[in-house]
């Protein structure tokens, strides 16, 4: 069965959304595979940020927990990035989802714009093109998010991700089992609250928009760049809880540091990992969502397409954002602070707003910004 071919999908956005999701045949198609190598990395000296590393196969053990947890302490305040090691994840099972982002991406934008995601509304299921013309400086990646594969998400899907959805669920599967769930029980650790208090608010199961992100940023010629300071997107905060990128290795990604922003280093068999929103707002912002932007890459990766492979790790759709009772934030006078926090504000409405602000702006509504994102929490602009 094809469920790309129906004529009467909305372009603004997919909302013709299968309530169960069809009993699906998977035929795994191996040719899609031939030929999936990495482009080579640079060869320009450039300035990366040091950043720690966690091997997350150590936290079986009471021993790995306590010395991962105070490697932890030692590098959240630095609003960095860090990386994960020993995640079971091999690299072939990795370029498999390089291969079919690669392959979804070269199909017919016609055909991709049947799954167009619903930004307006704030909902990133699906797919964003990359915007043209003028607009064309402030977005230049097409993606597709893959939400859970729960009922709940039951969608229109191309032909291509239902030929590989189960290995696209165990993947998906893998990262929020053996590498979400491990971590969120590292970072109770921190605010010295229970070892499943933020994961028992990310039960797979439960409804919530998590999702895995295939991307392609296109090239563009210096002048188009330079026209944006060479920075596209620029810099922000995730609006999830954790996010996972993939190993990839043009450098183009870039980390907000204390010394000024640094390029972030990516190795094959690593992750990167960043704190995002919902993390700083439980611990009142002593976990840090951390800053991050995407430049032009060096002069020997600029003209080639560039794939992005990212897990998005995000609370339950009806969690409150609001912080956590924690005896190291009553110690540090942060309980009762009054920072940016949304109050009031779920993760799916806190994403919802972020989603939906970032479309105004991307779509040429608005041409900076709009001042509030939701309950009276501000924009914050970082290039
Ligand atoms: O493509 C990347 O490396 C990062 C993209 C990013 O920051 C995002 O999608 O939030
Ligand atoms: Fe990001």
């Amino acid at each position: 069965m094809f469920f790309g071919a129906s004529a009467d999908i909305p372009l603004e956005g997919n909302e013709k959304i299968l309530q169960d999701e069809p009993d699906v045949q998977c035929r795994n198609q191996p040719q899609i595979f031939r030929g999936m190598e990495y482009p080579p990395g640079t060869k320009y000296d450039l300035e990366y940020a040091d950043l720690d590393a966690l091997d997350i196969s150590r936290l079986d053990t009471l021993e790995g927990k306590q010395e991962l947890a105070a490697k932890v302490s030692s590098f959240v305040s630095k609003n960095a990035f860090f990386y994960v090691k020993g995640h079971g994840l091999t690299g072939d099972r990795i370029k498999r989802q390089y291969s079919i982002a690669r392959e979804l991406f070269n199909l017919p934008l016609e055909e991709k714009l049947h799954y167009l995601a619903n930004t307006r509304a704030g909902d990133f299921r699906g797919y964003k093109p990359r915007s043209t013309g003028e607009l064309g400086a402030r977005d230049n990646d097409e993606r597709y998010n893959i939400p859970k594969l729960t009922p709940e998400h039951g969608r229109l899907r191309p032909q291509l991700i239902h030929d590989h959805l189960e290995e696209i669920k165990d993947f998906s599967l893998h990262i929020h089992d053996q590498i979400l769930v491990p971590l969120l029980q590292l970072f109770a650790y921190i605010p010295e609250i229970d070892e499943d208090y933020f994961v028992s608010r990310h039960r797979y199961e439960a409804k919530g928009l998590e999702y895995l992100s295939y991307m392609q940023y296109l090239p563009r010629t210096e002048a188009e760049d330079a026209a944006v300071n060479n920075i596209c997107p620029r810099g922000h905060a995730d609006y999830n809880a954790l996010t996972f990128l993939f190993h990839q290795p043009v450098s183009d990604l870039q980390v907000q540091t204390p010394d000024g922003w640094k390029y972030v280093k990516s190795f094959e068999d690593t992750i990167i990992v960043n704190v995002a929103d919902a993390l700083e707002f439980w611990s009142r912002g002593y976990l840090k969502s951390t800053v991050h932007r995407v430049i032009r890459p060096p002069p020997d990766q600029a003209d080639k397409p560039r794939l992005s492979l990212i897990y998005f790790a995000r609370p339950e759709a009806d969690i409150e954002l609001a912080p956590v009772q924690s005896p190291l934030l009553q110690r540090l006078g942060l309980q009762s602070s009054t920072e940016d926090v949304p109050r009031g504000v779920t993760a799916e409405e806190w994403a919802r707003a972020r989603i939906a602000k970032d479309h105004r702006f991307r779509t040429g509504v608005v041409q900076k910004g709009e001042g509030e994102i939701i309950a009276g929490v501000q924009e914050k602009f970082y290039d």
